[in-house]
């Protein structure tokens, strides 16, 4: 299934975050990129006999380079109520133009194909791709997606001034100690660092919570002090207008600051997400070909030892967010070389069909092997040609049916990787992934328990346990109002009452706001369709992989008045269920209990049909028991579809943090 991407929403993202900037007061990032295409395409005319106009258009939100699955051009005109005709082959149907679609004389003038959605009007000779025809269709700006900047937290410009940013690379120079120490561990050359612009500079306000593999440990009290840090940073292009013939040169949008102690702390400046990418600079116009990479270390690695230009995934996460897809667009050719594991891999696959797979390679630095090095770097430093592995690269397989050979290299990761399969782990409550063993994407997990108990302050701190984990999330919260919801996350974020510590507030938020955590907009009863459009374009745009419904009955009140309301819950199930397994993401669904006497709640206690329970792999109940000892509250997992490993876990609230923990010499108790 398709959903709606809108250009004015993209727009926003791009206005959102170019007009707050300091550079970007004058050069909205959406300007500079139409500029810098506009630019491109006058180039590549002298050159070939490019067609100007696509490489002018501006960009739908869908690459031009993105192929359809399956099905989904169709689903899309259903879910659209574009009901198609017969044309004259059984790949083409004729369609209602969406560009002259008022007047009635001019029905049915449109002809789209069904694999690739390339549609063509023989009335108003308005053609495109795939994307086009999404955006031209999607006309309204309905999607409510909103993240912590938009919540009106923390900073959207640098904090310093641009010519101070440029001098980074000169503090790098001027300490030979350190360039030294950071050629001998990583192999990477000053002239590489020179090249990708990489500086030195102070910043106090480093987040251990942007992390890839969330390796770090939680205290983000202690990072208080300033850090002297690596600065990284990321580019994009501008075209001068005022210069005769125009001038093309980049500059700089965002800085990754890494602390030169622990690559693994690490501050965005600005913190918001702004389009750029690092080392983009090094793409020359009359370059066709470049490599993503997960990271600096690794895009270093790979541009210094085979001269391609290379980029890294601008936010540290598994995310390639829609203000960078632009920027991919004039490549014929992508090399993805992230992690060879099952989650670097994944994302790579992933990636490839968000950019184009007939454009794009993918890397295993592995070449197969069950163990050697996982990424460029690593290579790098292990003395492996990085050009051999690059000439191994192979293309994602279009095919539906593949054999054994095709998904053998899977198949040893997964092995190799056991960990990875599992999912990832909570830092906050180990005894969870005792039972459940991790977070796994295309699960469904419903969440139940009585009425005020602390379902939605446990799916809080769980979600941002996970986010802070790289896992970017979507909210969905029908009960509780977004800005109430995320001060009870910041708070959790903070580990403190912040009513107390209010002047710590600028550089929590800071730091809140790289988190990957999306917000819907919507509240109250609320359409699934709606809903799963809304998902649909968050998976796309943002690489979500956690969606998280508060609750099932605040978003079906008032609905269903012709159809029994159990069977409505069923439908949203089916609904849901296809999201998760067709998106592989993991969607925890709040349902309430019936109303019921008995005290300890079990499966069929949650409200609906058995299909409700049928269709989760895992159910989660938050019990309350009245004991001689006062209230106790204990996390019940009562199904588990990945092991069936069932316990309940004793938990403790604290009010400070509005967080849980495991109770203290209570293991937990087998169901
Ligand atoms: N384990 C707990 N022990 C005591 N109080 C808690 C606990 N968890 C949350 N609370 C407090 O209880 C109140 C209700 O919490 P919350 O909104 O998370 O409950 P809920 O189960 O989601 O409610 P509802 O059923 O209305 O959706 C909040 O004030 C919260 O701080």
């Amino acid at each position: 299934m398709m959903s709606r991407y809108f250009l004015p929403f993209y727009n926003r993202i791009f206005s959102l975050a170019g007009t707050n900037s300091l550079f970007f007061k004058k050069t909205p990032n959406s300007l500079l990129i139409r500029n810098f295409t506009s630019h491109y395409a006058k180039k590549a005319s002298a050159k070939e006999s490019q067609t100007n106009s696509s490489l002018l258009r501006d960009f739908s939100g869908i690459s031009k380079h993105y192929i359809p699955k399956e099905g989904e051009v169709l689903n899309f005109l259903n879910r659209y109520h574009v009901y198609p005709k017969p044309a004259t082959n059984a790949e083409t149907k004729r369609i209602k133009c969406p560009n002259c679609r008022p007047k009635k004389s001019n029905y049915y003038s449109a002809t789209i194909n069904l694999k690739s959605g390339v549609y063509n009007c023989q009335v108003c000779m308005k053609k495109g791709n795939w994307g086009d025809y999404v955006q031209l269709v999607s006309k309204t700006d309905s999607f409510q997606i909103i993240n912590a900047t938009n919540l009106g937290f923390g900073r959207f410009s640098f904090s310093r001034s641009q010519s101070e940013i440029e001098e980074f690379p000169n503090a790098l120079l001027n300490n030979p100690e350190i360039i030294e120490n950071f050629t001998k561990e990583h192999g990477i050359t000053l002239n590489t660092l020179q090249e990708y612009k990489v500086g030195i500079a102070k910043y106090h306000n480093i987040n251990p919570a942007s992390n890839v593999s969330g390796r770090i440990g939680n205290s983000i009290n202690a990072q208080r002090a300033e850090e002297m840090c690596f600065t990284f940073p990321r580019t994009a292009p501008f075209f001068d207008d005022s210069r005769e013939e125009g001038f093309l040169d980049s500059k700089i949008t965002r800085i990754k600051a890494c602390s030169i102690k622990n690559d693994e702390l690490v501050a965005f400046d600005p913190p918001s997400s702004v389009g750029g990418l690092f080392g983009y600079h090094l793409a020359k116009l009359e370059c066709d070909t470049i490599i993503l990479t997960g990271n600096e270390f690794d895009a270093m690695a790979v541009y210094q030892e085979t001269n391609i230009p290379a980029t890294c995934l601008p936010n540290n996460v598994y995310q390639l967010p829609l203000e960078v897809l632009p920027l991919f667009e004039r490549f014929s050719k992508i090399y993805l070389w992230l992690d060879d594991d099952v989650e670097g891999q994944g994302a790579a696959e992933k990636f490839a069909q968000k950019l184009g797979i007939d454009r794009c390679l993918i890397v295993n630095t592995r070449c197969g092997r069950l163990n050697g090095p996982i990424n460029a770097s690593q290579a790098l430093a292990t003395g492996q040609s990085l050009l051999e592995i690059l000439y191994k690269s192979k293309p994602l397989q279009h095919d539906q049916i593949i054999d054994f050979e095709g998904i053998k290299e899977a198949v040893y990761r997964e092995i190799a990787n056991p960990a990875q399969v599992c999912g990832v782990l909570s830092k906050d409550l180990p005894g969870l992934n005792k039972i459940l063993k991790g977070h796994r994407p295309g699960e469904i997990t419903i969440f139940t328990g009585p009425t005020g108990t602390g379902k939605t302050t446990i799916l809080s701190q769980l979600s941002l346990d996970y986010c802070r984990s790289g896992v970017s999330t979507l909210w969905g919260s029908f009960e509780i109002p977004n800005v109430r919801l995320a001060k009870k996350m910041l708070q959790q974020f903070a580990e403190k009452d912040l009513t107390k510590y209010p002047e710590e507030f600028v550089d929590l938020a800071e730091k809140f706001q790289q988190l990957p955590m999306y917000f819907l907009k919507f509240y109250g009863s609320t359409e699934i369709s709606t809903i799963i459009d809304a998902m649909d374009h968050a998976i796309h745009a943002f690489d979500v992989r956690h969606i998280i419904i508060d609750n099932l009955q605040f978003m079906t009140a008032d609905q269903g008045r012709y159809i029994d309301r159990w069977e409505l819950h069923d439908r949203i199930l089916t609904s849901l269920r296809r999201v998760a397994t067709e998106k592989n993401v993991h969607i925890t669904i709040v349902v309430h209990p019936k109303k019921d006497d008995k005290e300890l709640l079990d499966v069929s206690s949650v409200f609906g049909t058995a299909k409700v329970t049928q269709e989760a792999d895992n159910v989660i109940i938050l019990q309350r028991l009245n004991t001689e000892n006062g209230d106790v509250r204990l996390l019940d997992i009562r199904k588990n579809r990945f092991d069936g490993t069932l316990a309940a876990i004793p938990i403790e609230f604290e009010v400070e943090s509005l967080k849980i923990k495991q109770t203290r010499n209570n293991r937990s108790v087998q169901s």
